[in-house]
C-alpha cells in the first residue's frame, strides 16, 4: 500500500509556544486511521495543517502527494471534511443543504446527493428541515455533505461527540461503508477510545504534541501487554490455589475464573484442560482494549 500523507519533522509554534514538536507519520492510501490524545495534544492543528488552512514552523508534509504549503486548493479539493459542529443550515431540508454545497464545487450533483442519502439511509427523511432531525441524523447529513465532492481522503474531527451508544454505533458502520465502498481513506481524532477500536487500522497517539506511539492494535498489543487477563465463564471449581494446571488465577464470581497468562498461545491449552472437566460458555481478554493500551502508553494504569 502506497502513502497517502508523509509527514516528516513537522514543528507548529503559535506565538513561541510550541504546539507540535517533531511530528512525523505515514498514512496509508484505504486505510482508516485514529489520531489519539487527550484535549489539547494538537489533534485538530495537525488536521488543519494537512489541509493547509495552517502552515508548519518546520518540517514537509505531502498530502495526496501535494504540499500543503504550496497547493492547500488542491489538497481541498480531495478532501472531505467533518468536525464537531456539522454547520448545515437547520432551517433548510437535508436535500437543499446538500444541493447548495454541492454547488460550491461547481454544479448541483443531483445523482451523487441521491446515492449519499441512500448510503446514509437518509433519502427518506430528504425533505425535512435539518433542525427537526436528531444529532445522529445531522451527522449521516454532515458526512453526506463531506463526501459531495469524492473525496479521496476524509478527516473526521470528533465525529461522534454528542451521539448516544446507537448513533455511535451508526457513525462507525457508516464510515467502514465508506472505506470499503468508495475506498476513501480515513483519518479520526478521537479521545473517545473504544468507539474507535471496532473501525481503525492503525492508531497514532499523540501526547503534548509529540507522537508517542503508532501502529496497529496487533502490533500495539504485543509491544505493550505483557500480561494477558483471561476472564473465562466456567463451571471449574480448581481443587488448588492460587494456580490451575500452572496458570495463575482468581475467583471473580460463582463460575467467573480470571487467569493471569503470558501469551495468548497459553489459551488454547489452558481451555482444552479445563474443557475436560468442565464446561466453558464464554472467555474473554479484558486488559487488551485500546484504553489499556492508552493508558501504558502513558505510563499510567487502566482506569486512572
Ligand atoms: N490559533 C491558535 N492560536 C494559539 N494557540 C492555538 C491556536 N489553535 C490552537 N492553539 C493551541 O494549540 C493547542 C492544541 O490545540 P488543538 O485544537 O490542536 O488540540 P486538540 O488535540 O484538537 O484538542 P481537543 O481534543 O480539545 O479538540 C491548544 O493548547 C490550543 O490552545
Amino acid at each position: 500500500m502506497t502513502n497517502i500523507i508523509e509527514v516528516d519533522k513537522v514543528c507548529k509554534q503559535y506565538n513561541q509556544r510550541e504546539i507540535l514538536k517533531d511530528v512525523s507519520f505515514t498514512i496509508k492510501k484505504g486505510s482508516i486511521n485514529g489520531l489519539l490524545g487527550p484535549n489539547g495534544a494538537g489533534k485538530t492543528t495537525i488536521i488543519r495543517l494537512l489541509n493547509g488552512v495552517i502552515e508548519a514552523t518546520t518540517g514537509t508534509m505531502k498530502v495526496m502527494g501535494f504540499d500543503p504549503k504550496l497547493q492547500g486548493d488542491e489538497i481541498r479539493k480531495r478532501v472531505g471534511i467533518v468536525t464537531e459542529s456539522a454547520s448545515l443550515y437547520h432551517d433548510m431540508s437535508a436535500w437543499d443543504n446538500l444541493v447548495f454545497f454541492s454547488k460550491i464545487y461547481g454544479h448541483a450533483d443531483t445523482k451523487r446527493i441521491t446515492h449519499l442519502l441512500e448510503q446514509f439511509d437518509m433519502l427518506s427523511f430528504k425533505d425535512q428541515l435539518v433542525g427537526t432531525f436528531s444529532t445522529g441524523m445531522k451527522k449521516r447529513i454532515a458526512l453526506s455533505k463531506a463526501l459531495l465532492h469524492n473525496p479521496i481522503l476524509l478527516f473526521l474531527d470528533e465525529p461522534t461527540n454528542g451521539l448516544d451508544p446507537e448513533g455511535i454505533n451508526e457513525v462507525i458502520h457508516y464510515l467502514r461503508k465508506v472505506n470499503q465502498e468508495e475506498g476513501v481513506t480515513i483519518l479520526i481524532c478521537s479521545h473517545v477510545l473504544h468507539q474507535l477500536e471496532t473501525i481503525c487500522d492503525s492508531y497514532l497517539f499523540l501526547i503534548d504534541g509529540k507522537i508517542v506511539e503508532n501502529g496497529t492494535m496487533t502490533q500495539l498489543e504485543d509491544k505493550y501487554l505483557k500480561e494477558i487477563k483471561l476472564l473465562v465463564e466456567t463451571g471449574l471449581k480448581p481443587l488448588t490455589s492460587p494456580t490451575y494446571k500452572g496458570c495463575k488465577y482468581s475467583r471473580k464470581g460463582a463460575n467467573q475464573l480470571e487467569f493471569l497468562l503470558s501469551t495468548k498461545e497459553e489459551i488454547t491449552p489452558l481451555l482444552t484442560n479445563i474443557l475436560k472437566e468442565t464446561w466453558v460458555h464464554n472467555c474473554e481478554i479484558t486488559n487488551r482494549s485500546l484504553e489499556a493500551i492508552y493508558f501504558h502508553i502513558r505510563g499510567g494504569k487502566v482506569g486512572e
